[in-house]
């Protein structure tokens, strides 16, 4: 899998979310994306997955163009800060429901499988509305790998999580990471950990690049203050 990012360039009006960013991810493995609140991890993030639209530049995924939306989205599997399910579904009923509309066929036995791969095989039969903010999270995860792409994008799937439970959805983030590209974004240097690469965006640009936490870190402090 090679995910190559070439002069891309996203305005909202007046303001540059994106300034001119080339970059290349290659290979399995889980890719950081650190930066401060409006740094564009979360217009970077949509753009990959195809919900919004750059203003230039180009970027290819195994070669196929983002233009190609459809070949695109089945590649990638994007988890938003945000993710809306119905409240008065199982945890069961709800990812079989995303199993549904993924086109692919489940066996009842697949679904409790990807239910245990973020743990909540035990709570198979509860409603949503009852579920913790970490155990929506994991659902979340659980509701895009189920579709088995190649690349899984989770924008800030850390945020606002205790220390225990960043824990238990980055460990499950490193076994999917094990064969497909993983990017996540936090904005906090201490949810980069584990990370295999780490990617520093300020006000729209890449500062850092690399694999050593402590120089992402550095480059990451010194534009906050
Ligand atoms: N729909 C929009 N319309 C106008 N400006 C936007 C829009 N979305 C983002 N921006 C601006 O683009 C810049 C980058 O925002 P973005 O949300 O991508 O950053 P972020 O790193 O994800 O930050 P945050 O953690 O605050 O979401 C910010 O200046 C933001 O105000």
């Amino acid at each position: 899998m090679k995910i190559e990012v070439i002069k891309l360039v996203k305005n909202y009006g007046g303001i540059k979310a994106l300034d001119d960013i080339s970059l290349s991810i290659i290979g399995s493995g889980i890719y950081g994306l650190l930066g401060s609140e409006g740094a564009g991890k979360t217009t970077f993030m949509r753009i990959l997955s195809t919900v919004t639209a750059k203003t230039s530049g180009e970027i290819y995924i195994d070669g196929i163009s983002i233009e190609n939306k459809k070949a695109i989205r089945k590649m990638i599997g994007y988890l938003p800060r945000e993710f809306s399910f119905y409240p008065d579904f199982t945890v069961y009923e709800t990812l079989d429901y995303f199993a549904v509309l993924s086109g692919k066929k489940f066996l009842r036995g697949e679904i409790y499988d990807i239910l245990e791969r973020v743990n909540l095989q035990d709570l198979y039969k509860e409603k949503i509305k009852t579920l913790s903010k970490s155990m929506k999270k994991r659902l979340g995860i659980a509701v895009i790998t189920v579709k088995d792409p190649q690349v899984i994008i989770a924008d800030e799937p850390t945020a606002g999580l205790d220390k225990e439970e960043k824990v238990r959805i980055k460990n499950i983030f490193f076994e999917i990471g094990k064969d497909k590209t993983v990017i996540l974004s936090a904005s906090v240097a201490e949810d980069m950990e584990g990370c295999n690469t780490i990617i520093v965006l300020n006000r729209g640009n890449v500062i850092y690049n690399g694999m050593v936490l402590e120089d992402a870190c550095m480059k990451f402090r010194e534009k906050e203050v």
